[in-house]
């Protein structure tokens, strides 16, 4: 597929719905009794597995036009599934649908996704698991298909030894209906949806500093939830327009939850033309975002706390760094090596061919600012992953260069409706 895109991006827009959010919201729906009806959710490949594995568990899920009501019996209501439940590209769906099934306690279910989730990682979260007592088994000990059987299960107190949400999240899905108190420690902040929304929905869960401590054994009971448009989407637009001359371009309704906004903290650093509004809310925060074209970036340095606050972020912010005036790095950020492909080295090899320059790290890479001109016929890879094709576009249209991608469909996955968006903001210079 041919990109070319290049003018001037100008107006006011808004992005999909949060990804996170989203998913969460259909399956706390499905675990409480009653009906939960979300508005303006992320409707995209990942989401619709996940709305799909909730229908199969039993969750009766309609779409009216772009919104999702889910009506449920509760959490004791749920069924063993009769089929596979099929998570497809979803790390999110595969990882947190185990901790839910094994708090359910007395479900059969086997989880599968497509290529790329059956190269990812499930001990992370069947360690945990099975310390709470869950009876799961993966292919190797690591890989999916994640084989789920019923077994009694109790809380557990447990310390995080990576920062990630979606094994905090499983942790916490098992443990809604346990007796007793679940607690996670982390070292690094992850993303914060699930404790916020468990709240919403009734469950007894307190936060105080990095430490999380859930009570289980509440009926959770429907609530409506209102999903805000997904930042590591408007990352790509933040990028865009930072680095083409005369954009000027305004996000409405974009989260701006403090656990997913490090893109932002980072554009500020850098000297960036960017204004926040926030709006008034009382569960996740959220308002619109303003950017414009800034022709002298400062370089950035990333590491520690701020890595899990912007982790989805890292490939555009490798673009970004390609346009500062000086050598920025990415160090702690090992998990990359463990998204849809190894997105370390995806960045590396396909920004290379831009002419960027990179030294890789295990953990990270440096970046040199500057770019060349693209090889005639160079063709680039995917690799599967929506935020390296979403990576590619943004970069193909900074460098006003033609670009072939060997296969784009995993847009879908977050972005359904990127390059339209992209085209409603462009202006022919
Ligand atoms: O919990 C979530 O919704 C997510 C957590 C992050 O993954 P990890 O938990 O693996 O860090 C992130 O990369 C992913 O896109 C979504
Ligand atoms: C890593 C991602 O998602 P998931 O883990 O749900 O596949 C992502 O959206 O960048």
């Amino acid at each position: 597929m041919k990109h070319l895109l290049n003018g001037t991006f100008t107006g006011t827009t808004r992005v999909p719905g949060d990804k996170s959010i989203t998913h969460r919201a259909l399956m706390l729906g499905a675990l409480s009794e009653g009906t939960t009806h979300i508005s303006r959710p992320l409707i995209s490949a990942d989401t619709l597995r996940t709305l799909e594995n909730m229908r199969q568990l039993g969750a009766d899920i309609t779409r009216d036009g772009d919104d999702f009501t889910v009506v449920s019996a509760g959490h004791s209501r749920l069924k063993s599934p009769l089929e596979t439940l099929y998570t497809g590209n979803s790390g999110t769906t595969t990882r947190l649908i185990t901790g839910l099934l094994a708090g359910l306690k007395n479900i059969t279910a086997s989880v599968e996704g497509d290529a790329t989730i059956a190269k990812r990682p499930m001990d992370r979260v069947v360690i945990p698991l099975s310390h709470m007592g869950a009876d799961i088994t993966l292919k190797d000990e690591k890989y999916p298909p994640v084989n789920i059987h019923p077994a009694v299960i109790k809380p557990l107190e447990y310390e995080m030894p990576i920062a990630s949400a979606q094994v905090k999240s499983a942790i916490l899905f098992a443990g809604l209906f346990t007796e007793g108190k679940t607690i996670v420690h982390e070292t690094h902040k992850s993303r914060n949806h699930s404790e916020i929304m468990m709240a919403q929905f009734g469950a007894d869960i307190a936060v105080s500093g990095s430490t999380v401590t859930l009570t289980g054994g509440k009926d959770l009971t429907a609530v409506d939830v209102t999903v805000p448009g997904d930042i590591s989407s408007a990352a790509f637009l933040i990028v865009l327009a930072l680095i083409t001359e005369g954009a000027d371009v305004t996000i409405e309704n974009v989260s701006l939850n403090e656990t997913r906004s490090g893109i932002i903290d980072v554009v500020k650093h850098m000297g960036g033309n960017i204004a926040i509004t926030e709006h008034d809310s009382t569960g996740e925060k959220f308002g619109d975002i303003r950017v414009q074209y800034t022709p002298d970036l400062k370089p950035f340095h990333i590491d520690g706390d701020i890595i899990p606050r912007l982790i989805d972020e890292i490939p555009i912010l490798a673009v970004l760094a390609a346009f500062a005036n000086g050598e920025s790095t990415v160090r702690g950020a090992e998990e990359l090596r463990f998204k849809e492909t190894d997105r370390i080295t995806a960045v590396i090899s396909e920004l290379e061919k831009f002419g960027v320059s990179f030294e890789e790290y295990k953990d990270g890479f440096k970046v040199t600012p500057g770019y060349g001109t693209v090889k005639e016929g160079e063709l680039f890879k995917g690799y599967h992953d929506h935020r390296i094709i979403m990576m590619l576009i943004v970069m193909a249209i900074a460098v006003n260069t033609n670009i072939e991608i060997d296969d784009d469909s995993a847009i879908d996955v977050s972005f359904p409706s990127f390059v339209s968006d992209l085209e409603g903001l462009r202006k022919d210079r």
